[in-house]
């Protein structure tokens, strides 16, 4: 039986995802908010902004604007876009549209405003069980995708057979991917590893070198652990790829979009100019004001945290606040 899926978002990781999915043989819906991008989809084969070298078979790739049709079609509801764009993009769709769908995030960002995951809002705003929801993750940047380079996705949810599901749908030659249980831990260490990452960039754009990113990462790993026990204290294993790895692909990578905004704002940008200048979009900056929100009832001491959302959010001088947050770090 073919699966069909509907692949929500225009972007690198809605394009890397389509690859993998739609080259295993899958049909896959793929909704883009931009008519033009769709009409050069189906006029070159190419995602015009997006891992643009990348062609697609449009026998199995249908890319549309009609967001209604390409839901209704599918079994399998992919999210991609960032998560500040999720609910206008969700907008057109009935209560129930996604009722006997299995619904699968791929994105690292908690709904800003709302201050909840990305699962949790779907859910809420669908009536779906937790059973029908998952959550990709794992340290994969899109663009070694497009470069077919070895990489490793964990999917979570709480339904191991689901999960499993997704994984036979994502595994090729250059794609392990394995299931796991863990929702929520997972998806609050895909958000809050991006505002490490900014603030990594900070750093780096300020001078700092490699001897203090590498306390920085440890501290931030014993931030992210107190942060997660506080919000749901099951047993997990920081160390494995989903939670650790993806902290470190984006902490050390070129491709990091968060790195390469917290470089842009230690080295002088404002965060509008930084926003600007990239044409990608940086999820830790809107994760910083969600999860310090969130912090404001749990009172974990996250003075990673503190400082980045200090930076970006009451314009105090990247350069003074790193002074204060490494006095912290040990
Ligand atoms: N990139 C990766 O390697 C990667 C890997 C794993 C997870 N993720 C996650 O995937 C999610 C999507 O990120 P991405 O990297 O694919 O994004 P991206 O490449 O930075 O692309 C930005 C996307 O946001 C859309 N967008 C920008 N402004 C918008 C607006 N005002 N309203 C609606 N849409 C708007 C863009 O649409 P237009 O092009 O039409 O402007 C584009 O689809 C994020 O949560 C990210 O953390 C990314
Ligand atoms: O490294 P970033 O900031 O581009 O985020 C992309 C992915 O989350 C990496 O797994």
């Amino acid at each position: 039986m073919v699966e069909k899926i509907a692949m929500i978002g225009g972007g690198s990781w809605a394009t890397a995802l389509t690859k993998i999915l739609s080259e295993n043989g899958a049909q896959v819906g793929w909704w883009l908010r931009s008519k033009d991008d769709v009409q050069h989809l189906l006029r070159t084969r190419h995602n015009p902004r997006y891992l643009s070298s990348v062609a697609f078979d449009l026998n199995r790739v249908f890319p549309s604007t009609d967001l209604k049709e390409v839901v209704e079609d599918a079994d399998w509801l992919v999210l991609a876009v960032p998560a500040a764009f999720v609910q206008g993009a969700l907008d057109k769709l009935d209560r129930d549209a996604l009722r006997d769908k299995r619904v699968i995030s791929a994105i690292k960002g908690m709904i800003p405003g709302k201050n909840v995951l990305v699962t949790d809002y779907v859910a809420e705003r669908f009536r779906l069980d937790v059973e029908q929801l998952g959550v990709v993750a794992g340290p994969c940047h899109a663009e070694e995708v497009a470069l077919e380079k070895q990489s490793y996705l964990t999917i979570g949810g709480p339904d191991l057979e689901l999960a499993e599901d997704f994984c036979q749908l994502l595994r090729n030659r250059y794609v392990k991917a394995h299931p796991a249980a863990d929702l929520d831990g997972i998806e609050y260490c895909a958000v809050m590893k991006n505002i490490i990452a900014l603030t990594c960039g900070i750093a780096h754009g300020l001078g700092y070198g490699d001897n203090f990113q590498a306390v920085l990462v440890s501290n931030a790993v014993q931030e992210i652990r107190r942060f997660l026990y506080a919000l749901s204290p099951n047993q997990r294993d920081l160390s494995a790829s989903a939670y650790l790895g993806d902290l470190l692909v984006t902490a050390y990578s070129q491709f990091s979009r968060n790195r390469t905004f917290g470089n842009m704002v230690g080295r002088g940008y404002s965060v509008k100019s930084a926003q600007m200048e990239m044409n990608m979009v940086a999820e830790g900056y809107y994760a910083v004001k969600s999860i310090y929100e969130l912090n404001k009832k749990l009172k974990v001491s996250m003075p990673i945290t503190n400082a980045a959302y200090h930076i970006l959010y009451e314009k105090i001088s990247p350069a003074v606040e790193l002074e204060i947050l490494k006095e912290k770090l040990k």
